[in-house]
């Protein structure tokens, strides 16, 4: 593996998305380094989620390159799950298993364990995630927003990835547990040495846990870099998202 690869979780270069006449990301290039989080803003209906789940292998591309850990990603399918671990927005819990149950799923996918070592691992991924082992029981039903999300983020990391994508991870949190989560995320990554690509809209968590901002705009990465190099951007679209009226009353307000 040559010094580049090693540098990179995930290297994008020249991607082109489309569905029918529209092109969602045209000719697309992007790097995130191992052990950064990353997040990716971008205006509603640009293609954030497209990129994700294009990396993510559940979209095709119509051209261009994707190297997750140093492989091309062309139609791989086996390895992914210990590859990445995937938190959806909605937390997409299976409603009919358990807690301990959701958690272990990755595991029985991809795994032959013994049920207590996998009970183990259940107890194990929850408590690094702050939630109890008694919660293991519990059904998704039973659970609050941020708990939803935690246990997501426990199944995520069963098969201990090194890369962890999240879909809007703190949408429909409120702010303090918001800020739990962003916390949670960023002891994650120091503990664990995980890189995380985050799609997100949410400021402070631009501000507080993304080491990078990447800005999609016209189905391109227009600026990255901290935030503050992203705050002194030229770029109208990404101007117009941080110097907006919304946007600089909230940083006005974490200041
Ligand atoms: N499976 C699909 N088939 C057809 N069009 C799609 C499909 N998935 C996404 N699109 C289109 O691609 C564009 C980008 O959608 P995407 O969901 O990536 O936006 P987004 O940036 O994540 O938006 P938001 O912030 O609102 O979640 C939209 O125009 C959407 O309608």
């Amino acid at each position: 593996m040559d010094e580049q690869q090693e540098e990179f979780a995930i290297r994008v270069r020249d991607l082109v998305v489309g569905f029918g006449r529209q092109t969602v990301l045209d000719h697309l290039s992007l790097d995130v380094r191992r052990g950064e989080i990353l997040g990716l803003v971008g205006a509603s209906g640009g293609g954030k989620s497209v990129l994700m789940r294009t990396i993510i292998g559940l979209i095709p591309r119509r051209g261009g390159i994707i190297e997750v850990m140093g492989q091309p990603t062309g139609g791989r399918k086996e390895g992914a799950a210990t590859t990445w671990g995937i938190l959806f927005q909605q937390g997409a819990l299976f409603s009919s298993l358990t807690v301990r149950q959701n958690v272990q799923f990755p595991l029985r996918e991809n795994l032959v364990l013994s049920q207590e070592l996998m009970d183990e691992i259940a107890i194990a991924k929850l408590e690094m995630v702050g939630l109890l082992a008694q919660d293991a029981d519990k059904y998704p039903a039973e659970l609050s927003g941020g708990m939803t999300k935690r246990v997501a983020l426990a199944r995520a990391l069963a098969l201990d990835p090194p890369i962890l994508f999240l879909d809007e991870p703190t949408s429909g949190l409120d702010p303090i547990a918001a800020g739990d989560f962003d916390a949670l995320i960023k002891t994650l990554q120091k503990t664990l040495g995980l890189t995380v690509f985050m799609v997100t809209h949410d400021l402070a968590s631009l501000t507080t846990v993304c080491d990078r901002v990447a800005a999609l705009a016209d189905g391109k990465i227009v600026a990255i870099g901290p935030m503050r190099e992203l705050l002194q951007s030229e770029h109208p679209w990404v101007r117009a998202y941080f110097h907006g009226k919304r946007s600089q009353m909230l940083q006005h307000e974490m200041r």
